[in-house]
Parts: C-alpha cells; structure tokens; sequence
C-alpha cells in the first residue's frame, strides 16, 4: 500500500511541478464543497468542524478526489485499516461516496441496485413500523458495507394466487417459478399440511436446508380484507406459516404482504398500489409502510386469467388453432397494449403480428387493445364489475376523506404491479382517465408509476429488505420470539 501510495504521491509531485493548470489539490473551496458533500444530510457539525480542521500533513497536497481513487485501488479491506491511522484519515476512509463504489464494485453476490440499496438503508432499517425519514440517523455506509457483506442471504418466496417465484436474494432475479400454496394438496386438506408440503418443495427444487438460512414470505393480496374474517383468515394464514416453518427448523422468518413488497420494489414506502393479480385485482392504500385497512382495500374481479380468457375466445371466435393457453399468454404478452383512447384504435383496425415457438405466426388485429381494454371497460369481456380506473378514484377518494396525518396527498402515487400491469400504454391510459374522474385538487400531484419489476415486483421487494444491512433484527421473527408471541 505504502508503494502505491508513494507512487501516486511521486506522480502528483511531478504533475504539480511540470503544470500549472491541470492539478490543483483541494482549495478552501473545494473542501468546502466536498464537505456539502459527505455530509450533506448531516447536522453533524462536530464532524463537519473535524473535517475543515483535519490534517493528514504531507498527504494533504493530494486533492481528496485522487486520496479516492488510491483508496479504490485498495479495496474497502485495506481502506477500513486506514481508520485506525488517525482521526483526519478516518474522516477521509469513511466518506460516504467511497464506500458507496465499494457496494457496487466489491459487494458482488449482492446485485441490488444502488438506487434500492439507498432507499432500503434510508427508509426502512427500523423495520416495522417504519420511521419518518427525518427520524432515521445519519448512514455510514462503512458500517453498512460491512454489515451487508455479512449477511447469509435469505430465501425468498413470493407465493402469488397463479404463480410462485422463489430465489435467493443475493441472486439478480427469482430462479424457479412453481404452483402457489394454494395448488397444493386438495382444497379439503388442511392448510398446515399443504403449506408444508409447498414449502418442502421450493427447498427441494432450490437445493438448500431449510435451517441454513431466513426466508421471506410474501403474503397474497387477497387476504387484505378489511372484515373481521377476513382479519381472522389472515391472521390464520399468517401463523400457520410460521408455524410451519419453525416445525422446519428455519432460523427467522420474515412475512410481510405482496402489496407492501411491490411498494418497496418501485422505492415507496407510502401510495396506492394496484396490483393486478392471477384473479383479481387489489388496490391497496399504504401509508408508510402499513396497509390503511380502515381506509379500504378495493378488490376487483378483474385479473391476468380474465385477460388470457379473453383473448382465448376471440382467438377461437377466428377459428384460430393454438395448442395450448400458453401461446394465447405468449400472444397477450407480446402483441397485446392499453389504447390511448380506445375508440380511435378501433377505427385504425391495425394488425399485428408474431412467432410462437413451435406454433408458427399468428395475426392479431383489434383484440390487440381490446383484451386491455376489459381492464378498463370490464363489460366487455362479461364481467359486471367497476374499471380499474373507477377503483383507484374511489380509493383515492376515501384516502382523502380519512386523511389525519402531516403526509398529505401520499395517496397520489399509484404503483402498479403483476405481470398484466407490464402491458404497454397502461399507466398512460391509467393516468388519462383518472384525471378526467378526479377533483382538480385530487389531480395535482398524481403520478402512475409502471410496475418496477413487472410481475415480479413483490419478489425483488422481499430482495431490497433481506439485503439490507439491519434485516435479521428488525424485519425477522425468530422461533424463540414467535412462541414467546404465540
Ligand atoms: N408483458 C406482459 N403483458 C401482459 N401480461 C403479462 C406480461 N407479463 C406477464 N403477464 C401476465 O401476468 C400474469 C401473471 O402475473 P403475476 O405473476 O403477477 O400473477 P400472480 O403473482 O400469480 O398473481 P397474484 O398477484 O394474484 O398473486 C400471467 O397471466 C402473464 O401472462
């Protein structure tokens, strides 16, 4: 290291010496600057003194710019050494910027991205309930580098009413996809034994013991009624999870709602989120990161199946030939859009095109936009239900009515989730025909947001909380805790 160092010194020198204008080490200025910098967010002002007044005596020739890129080249082990120099060392190694190329760069089993690793460490450390942000204490990203490069990792579960995904959270994306708890056993057999049987099954195809390691669970939206057995039913569920579980031997186990999970993957902890399921679509308000049951959980009959359903029949009202519902869904994910403004589609009557694999090609025309549609206008695929778009205003509208809190207009921000929120136009349409349903006032400030991880959203929520560096303490139950609740 001290080579390294005497080298960049001896190369600063000469560079110093032979211009004038390319190199300058840090003026009063520019310290100052980089002062706003790393501590930017920070009141800390007996930090911020120790820095203007901090030496590192010959070493201080060298702009702190350059002291990083050496220290980049050292890697976050020997940086850390460098603390125990002195105090002015210690203020230079722990500066936030650096350690923040270092989860990047070093942390490589951990492919989280920066944005959700900030949002993960800023908003949601103190576990539940959730702090306000100007609660949380200042970060150190030293500290959270070396706690995140600790953890295990977890196994991750996002157990939908239609699909299951399931991974490791140190992975970049989910690694299998499987029936959801609900598919397993028959409907008659007890709920403890079918969810035994679904989770021995994901740790059988992922090849790990269930002791090795926390998991997360997600818990399906559906189960968010607000009515007493619905409440009950819910509870239920959620203790025969751990139950079972614990009866596995699992260290910790994390259950939280597919909503909450879908906000968190699109860096929200507050806002409606609409997620379209299997069979159903939930909107859910959340404030800060607690599902409002007493506001209402709007649930429509409207779902990924209707949409596949749909289309299915148009396809036989051609006399198209498919082999099975997997091209139907090949075709709904790959040709079908939200029009803009539906009526106008139809006049177009455009066609589109596309090559299921061992199928051959298949033309669609307007069922393109109108399989969408049915999201918005749910007569028309036969079911007698509201539009998506009339849900989330009466959400809306019950938010603002119930609102007590200083968070105003937190309700504005729809999050949309699941595989059929992916399909292209929607938070456009979304956006356009909320307006047109909306007080003026309700309007300001309304933002769609596309689903972050499409229909994968929850899966890569429960990613964000089990890399974060707090998560065993503040996110897990532990068998002790669970029995000591229970
Ligand atoms: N790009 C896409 N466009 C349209 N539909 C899509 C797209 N990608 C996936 N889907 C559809 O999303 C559906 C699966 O959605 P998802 O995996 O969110 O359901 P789920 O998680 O089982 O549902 P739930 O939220 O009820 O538990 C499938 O029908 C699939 O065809």
């Amino acid at each position: 290291m001290s080579i390294l160092l005497k080298k960049v010194w001896e190369t600063m020198s000469t560079r110093l010496l032979s211009s004038s204008s390319t190199c300058y080490s840090d003026t009063d200025d520019q310290r100052k600057r980089n002062l706003d910098l790393m501590y930017e967010e920070s009141d800390d002002l007996y930090n911020k003194y120790c820095y203007l007044t901090s030496t590192t005596g010959a070493f201080d020739k060298i702009p702190s710019d350059i002291f990083h890129q050496i220290l980049k080249f050292l890697g976050p082990k020997e940086s850390a050494k460098l603390t125990l120099v002195c105090k002015s060392w210690n203020l230079l190694v722990s500066d936030n910027r650096l350690w923040v190329f270092f989860l990047q760069n070093y942390n490589t089993h951990d492919y989280s991205t920066w944005d959700s690793i900030v949002f993960a460490e800023k908003h949601l450390r103190s576990g539940y309930p959730l702090l306000p942000p100007h609660q949380s204490p200042r970060l150190s990203f030293m500290s959270i580098y070396g706690q995140r490069s600790e953890l295990t990792g977890s196994v991750i579960i996002d157990g939908g009413t239609g699909y299951c995904k399931f991974g490791w959270s140190k992975y970049a994306s989910p690694s299998g996809r499987s029936a959801t708890f609900l598919e397993f056993g028959n409907i008659e057999s007890p709920m403890y034994s079918r969810l035994r049987h679904f989770f021995a099954t994901i740790y059988s195809r992922m090849q790990v013991k269930p002791s090795g390691q926390p998991i997360i669970v997600s818990i399906p939206i559906s189960q968010s009624h607000g009515t007493d057995s619905g409440k009950a039913a819910r509870r239920q569920l959620k203790e025969t999870i751990h139950q079972v579980l614990f009866d596995m031997n699992v260290p910790a186990v994390c259950a939280i709602n597919q909503a909450t999970l879908a906000l968190y993957a699109a860096r929200r902890t507050s806002g409606i989120v609409v997620n379209i399921g299997f069979n159903v679509t939930s909107v859910v308000p959340i404030l800060r990161g607690k599902v409002m049951r007493d506001v209402g959980v709007e649930v429509v009959e409207l779902g990924a199946s209707k949409l596949t359903g749909f289309l299915k029949e148009k396809m036989q009202q051609k006399n198209m030939r498919f082999g099975s519902l997997y091209t139907v869904r090949t075709l709904k994910e790959n040709l079908c859009y939200v029009a803009a403004d539906y009526e106008e589609a139809l006049s177009k009557n455009k066609q589109a095109s596309f090559k299921v694999a061992g199928e051959g090609w298949f033309t669609l025309s307007n069922e393109c936009f109108q399989t969408g549609e049915i999201l918005f206008q749910p007569q028309l695929g036969g079911v007698n239900t509201i539009g998506l778009h009339h849900a989330i205003a009466l959400c809306m509208n019950r938010c603002q009515a119930a609102e007590a809190t200083v968070d105003g207009g937190w309700f504005k921000t729809v999050v949309l989730a699941g595989g059929t929120a992916c399909l292209l136009g929607l938070p456009e349409r979304l956006d356009k025909e909320l307006r047109s349903l909306l007080t003026p006032s309700l309007s300001e400030g309304l933002r769609v947001l596309p689903p972050a991880y499409g229909a994968e959203s929850a899966w890569f929520g429960a990613k964000t909380i089990s890399n974060m560096s707090t998560f065993g303490e503040t996110w897990c139950v532990t068998k002790k805790q669970f029995r000591r609740k229970s």
